[in-house]
């Protein structure tokens, strides 16, 4: 029988010598692990002693510790009553949930700016500033949004639009809008409903999911209320360590297109989609990549990851006229998606209007669960669906098929990237040509 610790033993142990911790009534002794925690030891020291779940539990999907720990170094169960007085201890450390205001009704939020305003007043300041953050001055995450105001559209009139589809084909899978979750860490900061929530959130769009390394729940729990025709993307960590090292020490400085791509394919059959492409350059590589290597990468995400990597990086809108101009070959080569800013559907219009074939969103759909759980995100996929329809039928665009560049003047853009001074470089991609 496991042994039954009470509070006073478990409060004993708060040293880097000696370090336990209670998760879900077990009690843990994690000295050992001190070292190699990704985040440092001191987020666990602080813990220390005391009951750790309603930290531990929204960032790690089940079974994370045990994958780190030796059998031995969970000891036993904490006795119920002393539980309780551990987790006091913890309730007193979070004053800014009690304070919480009661959360508007969903119906009454109107637009993406709304429900954002609503996240904020529901979730911890901890979630807040993780969700919303991005890197250094913020510059990209703002103009990934903001470049989609200088593109002005070109309605057409007296065309019928009474039946209007937003059906679309990725990846060779049906799907009925070309809306998408973008892979985001760590959802159950925003509400229990978690990944899971927003699976269920965007079922009625029929949208598809994409399921970040870092995710706060596991794949089995994600998909376990999904329809049979749910469409799930899963973002493989791109090193062996744990989810924790990959989110704070970033990218792997040592993958390549030579190794990182032909080692990729001998492991799946699955469609490679690569996320994080920035220039035209990158996605001719991968477009040629993809033309040797039929049935390896279908696709590329152009994306600057929200502004929350290399600060000052393009949005995708940049990278699309880039290719545009340079090697449209690759839209017919492999399937262009793109992410970063989208607060509107005219936004997601306006990108695929030039040439994406699908368009995610990231905070939009976290601020959803934050604002009101499962049925947040299905608000913000209704606002942002219906937003697409209706700038389809303005346009007078029946389906995704008609759109195109007749219905956008890009000319304010095109001037920031293409015309004057130093300009745009295209030497790179020439010598990227010769290379392949
Ligand atoms: C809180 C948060 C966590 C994220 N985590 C990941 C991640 O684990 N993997 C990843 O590839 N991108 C991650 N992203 C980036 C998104 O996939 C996406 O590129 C970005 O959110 C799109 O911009 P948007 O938030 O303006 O829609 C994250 C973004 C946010 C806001």
């Amino acid at each position: 029988m496991a042994k039954v610790f009470s509070a006073e033993e478990v409060a004993r142990h708060t040293s880097p010598e000696s370090c336990w911790v209670v998760l879900h009534g077990n009690v843990y002794d994690v000295t050992e692990f001190l070292p190699e925690h990704p985040g440092g030891s001191r987020i666990i020291l602080q813990l220390a002693g005391r009951d750790a779940t309603p930290e531990y539990d929204p960032i790690h999907p089940p079974g994370t510790l045990e994958e780190n720990l030796k059998p031995s170094a969970k000891l036993g169960t904490v006795d119920p009553a002393s539980l309780k007085t551990l987790q006091r201890a913890d309730a007193a450390g979070q004053p800014e949930d009690e304070a919480r205001a009661a959360a508007p009704p969903l119906h009454t939020l109107l637009n993406l700016d709304e429900m954002e305003a609503a996240a904020k007043t529901q979730v911890s300041k901890k979630c807040w500033a993780y969700y919303f953050s991005a890197a250094d001055d913020l510059a990209s995450k703002s103009y990934n949004n903001t470049v989609y105001r200088h593109i002005l559209l070109r309605p057409r009139v007296l065309v019928d639009c009474t039946a209007t589809s937003t059906a679309t084909t990725l990846l060779g899978q049906r799907v009925a809008t070309p809306l998408y979750v973008a892979p985001a860490a760590m959802a159950r900061l925003a509400h229990p409903d978690g990944e899971a929530g927003i699976a269920r959130g965007v079922a009625r769009f029929g949208a598809m999911q994409l399921v970040s390394h870092s995710a706060s729940m596991s794949p089995e729990q994600i998909v376990a209320g999904a329809a049979a025709d749910a469409v799930f993307g899963w973002q493989l960590p791109d090193s062996n360590s744990g989810i924790g090292q990959q989110m704070f020490w970033g990218t792997a400085a040592d993958l390549t297109w030579q190794t990182t791509l032909p080692w990729l394919a001998r492991h799946t059959s699955l469609p490679i989609v690569l996320k994080g492409i920035q220039t035209h350059e990158d996605a001719y590589l991968a477009a040629q990549y993809a033309r040797k290597n039929p049935g390896t990468v279908r696709a590329i995400i152009l994306s600057n990851h929200g502004g929350r990597s290399l600060d000052t990086a393009p949005p995708a809108v940049h990278t699309l006229l880039e290719i545009r101009k340079y090697c449209p070959e690759v839209f017919t080569t492999i399937e262009v998606w793109v992410d970063g800013g989208i607060k509107r559907g005219t936004d997601v219009v306006k990108a695929l209007c030039l040439g994406a074939k699908a368009v995610g969103v990231g905070r939009a759909a976290l601020f959803g669960l934050g604002a009101g759980g499962w049925k947040g995100v299905e608000r913000t996929f209704e606002i942002l669906q219906g937003e697409i329809v209706t700038c389809m039928k303005m346009l007078g665009a029946k389906d995704l098929s008609e759109l195109g560049p007749r219905f956008i003047n890009t000319r304010m853009v095109e001037r920031d990237i293409f015309d004057g001074g130093a300009g745009l470089d295209t030497s790179g991609l020439w010598t990227s040509r010769a290379k392949l």
